[in-house]
């Protein structure tokens, strides 16, 4: 079977993205290859998803040859592999690259004339409930977003920004997951502070959290007003929300979310 999309970098994200495209029968097991250095982590997925691996990324460009070659490294390591790539000399006919920062304009010179897509998915892509934005390079034709498009809705919801706006998506829904996950953990413990056994209280702040996002996407209510739907007068919740205002809960996210843009940008230059 041809090899169809060759992945660099076999960690977190990766497998997030990839379990769930063989799931949806976007890639059979053997149309995939994925280099990675851990002899252990190659094993696992090679055992978990039924993909080819190898520890050399430049036999993933080989493999891939004319197909969609899927960068998943740490924005660290990027100079490093596009050295290594470009000295194959052998172009794909797209280039997807997910790391942090990272510019068009850096993919576009790794590989000059192969349309490049940058894309910043986040982890609950893993159970299809991913985000992705992605942003087109110069070289980008229809059927190479559409392409794009159908392998990043396979994990979840896409949209189409403009490249100045990924580090901001960056900082909102790529790292996102993190702030909500210690959301979830806050509650937990503040359940447990209140006095229910953290088993319960887990239940009760994930069951909050997801709920709540569906009910404001189901109903495409304002938050403002779901917040005042909740707050009763001389209320539980507005005794609650008193405490997140004085501690600075929602300035704690906006300066979240900027900080983590920033690093984007840093990480790219
Ligand atoms: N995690 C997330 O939520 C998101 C991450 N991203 C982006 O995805 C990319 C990957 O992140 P993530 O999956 O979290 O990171 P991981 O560290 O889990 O994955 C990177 C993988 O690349 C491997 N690797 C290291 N050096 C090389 C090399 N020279 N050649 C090939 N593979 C190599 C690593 O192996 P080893 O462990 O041995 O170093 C690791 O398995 C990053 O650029 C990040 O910005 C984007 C959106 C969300
Ligand atoms: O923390 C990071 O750098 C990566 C990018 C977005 C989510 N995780």
């Amino acid at each position: 079977m041809t090899i169809k999309f060759g992945i660099i970098g076999g960690g977190v994200m990766a497998e997030a993205l990839l379990s769930r495209l063989i799931l949806q029968g976007i890639y059979q097991p053997q149309e995939v290859i994925v280099s990675e250095p851990q002899p252990s982590r190659r094993g696992f997925l090679v055992q978990q998803y039924g993909v080819y691996v190898t520890a050399e990324n430049q036999e993933v460009a080989r493999a891939v040859a004319a197909e969609v070659l899927f960068l998943a490294i740490k924005p660290q390591v990027f100079e490093t592999v596009a050295t290594e790539l470009s000295a194959t000399a052998i172009m794909p006919s797209l280039v997807i690259s997910i790391l942090a920062g990272v510019p068009l304009s850096k993919l576009e010179a790794a590989f000059p004339t192969v349309p490049a897509i940058r894309a910043m998915p986040n982890t609950p892509a893993t159970v299809g409930a991913g985000m992705t934005a992605i942003a087109p390079g110069k070289h980008v034709q229809l059927h190479h977003l559409e392409q794009a498009q159908h392998l990043f809705k396979a994990v979840g919801e896409v949209v189409e920004v403009p490249e100045a706006l990924m580090d901001a998506v960056t900082g909102l829904s790529g790292s996102g997951p993190g702030y909500v996950a210690i959301v979830v953990e806050a509650l937990t413990d503040g359940g447990v502070a209140a006095g229910l056994p953290r088993a319960i209280a887990s239940q009760l702040a994930l069951q909050t959290v997801l709920g709540t996002a569906q009910l404001l996407k189901d109903s495409r209510i304002h938050p403002a007003e779901l917040k005042d739907r909740v707050t009763s007068p001389g209320g539980t919740t507005i005794a609650g929300i008193a405490e997140l205002e004085r501690y600075g809960f929602r300035s704690a996210l906006i300066e979240a979310v900027k900080a983590a843009a920033i690093r984007s940008k840093t990480l790219g230059s």
